[in-house]
């Protein structure tokens, strides 16, 4: 096991494995504490598997996945997802409807010190009502949150995967769904924070070149549960890698940072 403080991720042949199948295979990756990830890879892919494996939602079949210096299957996983900030359709899925926005935030902090509160602190609704506001929520902080379009709960899950102060932040196709304004805005705020050097590690799963935020600085591409290609943005993102990975001839565009992709 390797005691570099500043790995947060580390996959040894991770593989997982479901009703026989692999859905993802002898996955071999390291994320440093200032790296910022985007994995890219088309649908079934198993990007959504692999999130889960680093946010301790899973365990590998076989090989070994170390998170956060600690070893997944050996610890008591509700520790480690304390320290982990996920963003995904997953964690929507048990927010209920009628729950103000301001308290879908705050209460990801409650979960974590596990301890039910009568009234929040007023540093945790400080906090809440600032993520709220970097993220381009905070007019929505009274609303219910069931009430919200699909582009405005993005925002709110990201707040609420930050509340905690995550060593990892991990965001699962934060702009589906939005529109070309919205994406275009969330893609900048992610962008922002991204540069902040007392952020967290982030990993950003994505269909889509063009929701790489700036300043990302690696980039895994999935096909079929393995591995096309793996490392440093510049490196990985070819048109080649891109078409191996969606299996289609693709030519990848960069301009100022950002990215765009069509067939050629
Ligand atoms: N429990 C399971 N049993 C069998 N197959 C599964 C199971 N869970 C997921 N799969 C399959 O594993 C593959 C990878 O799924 P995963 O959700 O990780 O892909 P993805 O890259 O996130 O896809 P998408 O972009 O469509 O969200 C898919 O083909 C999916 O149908």
């Amino acid at each position: 096991m390797s005691n570099d403080p500043d790995l947060v991720i580390s996959l040894d042949k991770a593989t997982v494995t479901r009703s026989g199948k692999d859905l993802i295979r002898d996955i071999d990756w390291r994320v440093e504490a200032d790296e910022r990830w985007v994995v890219l890879g088309p649908n079934g892919a198993g990007k959504t598997t692999l999130l889960s494996l680093v946010a301790g939602r899973l365990h590998p079949t076989r090989g070994v996945a170390q998170v956060l210096g600690e070893r997944l299957g050996r610890v008591d996983v509700f520790e480690l997802r304390a320290r982990i900030g996920l963003a995904s359709v997953a964690v929507h899925d048990r927010i209920p409807g009628d729950e103000t926005v301001l308290d879908v935030v705050v209460t990801a902090a409650w979960s974590v010190v596990g301890r039910f509160r009568e009234s929040y602190d007023s540093m945790d609704t400080g906090r809440a009502t600032a993520l709220l506001r970097q993220f381009g929520a905070g007019d929505l902080a009274q609303r219910e949150y069931g009430t919200l379009s699909e582009g405005e709960r993005k925002r709110v899950q990201i707040a609420r995967a930050l509340m905690t102060d995550p060593e990892l932040l991990l965001l699962d196709e934060p702009a589906a769904g939005l529109d070309l304004g919205g994406r275009e805005d969330l893609v900048r705020r992610l962008a922002e924070f991204a540069a902040d050097p007392d952020a967290p590690a982030m990993v950003l799963v994505t269909h889509h070149v063009e929701e790489i935020p700036p300043g990302f600085t690696h980039a895994l591409l999935l096909r079929e549960g393995g591995v096309v290609a793996a490392g440093p943005i510049q490196s990985v993102m070819t048109s080649d890698n891109l078409s191996k990975t969606f299996d289609v001839a693709l030519r990848l565009d960069r301009v100022d940072d950002r990215f765009s992709a069509r067939a050629s």
